[in-house]
């Protein structure tokens, strides 16, 4: 099957689909016990990352007990500042660590080895699509510059990224030159994903949600738009989904603005705006991944109501963000059924 037959990029190309092609952000993790076996084995996290044996195998557990429609590359968005050499560490129970970064560190950073360094995750790429069935789509994905900035700031994550904030407020040149030395490298990992054989990428803007209407515009929208125009001159035909979790309102013209194909819808956005959205082109989301903790009727009820405001038009049925520890793999089992059984 070729790259344009796979349900996914048919609605990437603005096809509706029944039933709707359907993955899960983070799909392959800790729900899953097999994850957590292998995890085990691969020892540190970024120890899984950059091994395409094990990173192989984590991204293919969820197709092969649920038979996804998609894929999606086994990575994760710090790898780049990893890259970067800011010594990214991710520690039991505490999310990740890196250095924190200064204005002489970011006028430091030297992005010449990141190609380099990110070569076993292209090669975990390339291996996947030889590997997947032959009508499971593959994404790729790269965090968009200002949530990756956000934790190269603090060291740390922070639930509401006031340390970067300030520090963009403080130092808005060399803010600029951070986000544009991250959309530039960005780019290029995504080019060479594209290359190895993924059949969409997804650019994950987790915290967009804390910006305001002109930070918005200057640090969400113009470094993806950035990324996606810097992709498309080297690759015209690539198909790019847009997830900025938290942007409210701002979503209204966020897609023309960043030109992606799709864009990606967290659960608070209400179900009518979300098919007002959809008139403009496909969506993706958006179900409460406390839904698929919970199970039963809360589930259900989520489905049901996505399904009838959504279905009739181009959508990828997904989480509105990544699913949880807790969710129990019975209820994602659940979940794929209901969803493969509307028609
Ligand atoms: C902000 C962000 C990160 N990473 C990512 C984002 C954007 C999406 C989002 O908002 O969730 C993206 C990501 N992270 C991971 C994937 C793999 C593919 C998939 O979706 O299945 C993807 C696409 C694996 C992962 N990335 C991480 C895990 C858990 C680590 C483990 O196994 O110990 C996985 C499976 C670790 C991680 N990585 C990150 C954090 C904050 C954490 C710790 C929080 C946590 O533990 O859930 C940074």
């Amino acid at each position: 099957m070729t790259s344009e037959n796979r349900k996914l990029v048919r609605v990437l190309n603005g096809e509706t689909v029944t039933p709707p092609p359907i993955w899960l952000m983070r799909q392959a993790g800790r729900y899953l016990p097999e994850y957590r076996e292998t995890r085990a084995r691969a020892g540190s996290f970024l120890d899984l990352c950059y091994s395409p044996d094990f990173a192989v195998e984590v991204t293919l557990q969820p197709i092969r007990r649920y038979a996804f429609d998609a894929a999606i590359l086994f990575s994760d968005i710090l790898v780049i500042p990893d890259a970067l050499k800011r010594n990214v560490r991710f520690e039991e129970g505490s999310g990740p660590k890196l250095d924190p970064i200064d204005v002489d560190g970011i006028k430091a950073l030297d992005g010449r080895p990141v190609t380099d360094h990110l070569r076993p995750v292209i090669e975990t790429v390339a291996r996947l699509r030889r590997e997947l069935p032959t009508e499971t789509a593959l994404l790729g994905f790269c965090g968009a510059p200002w949530t990756v900035a956000t934790y190269m700031i603090a060291g740390h994550g922070t639930p509401d990224q006031a340390p970067a904030r300030l520090f963009a407020y403080r130092n808005p040149e060399v803010f600029d030159a951070l986000l544009a030395l991250l959309a530039e490298l960005s780019a290029d990992y995504l080019v060479a994903q594209l290359d190895a054989g993924a059949d969409a990428v997804q650019i994950f803007d987790s915290w967009a949600g804390v910006l305001g209407e002109d930070t918005f515009e200057r640090f969400a929208v113009a470094p993806v738009r950035r990324i996606i125009d810097s992709v498309r001159a080297r690759r015209p035909d690539a198909k790019i989904i847009a997830f900025a979790k938290g942007a409210g309102l701002l979503l209204k013209d966020y897609r023309q603005k960043t030109q992606a194909d799709a864009i990606g819808l967290d659960w608070s956005v209400p179900l009518s705006f979300a098919a007002d959205l959809q008139k403009e082109g496909p969506v993706q989301g958006n179900l409460d991944p406390m839904r698929v903790v919970a199970g039963g009727k809360a589930l259900e009820e989520g489905i049901d109501h996505i399904l009838d405001r959504l279905g009739q038009g181009p959508l990828i049925f997904n989480l509105g963000h990544g699913i949880t520890p807790q969710a129990d793999p019975a209820h994602v089992a659940d979940l794929v059924a209901r969803v493969r059984s509307r028609v």
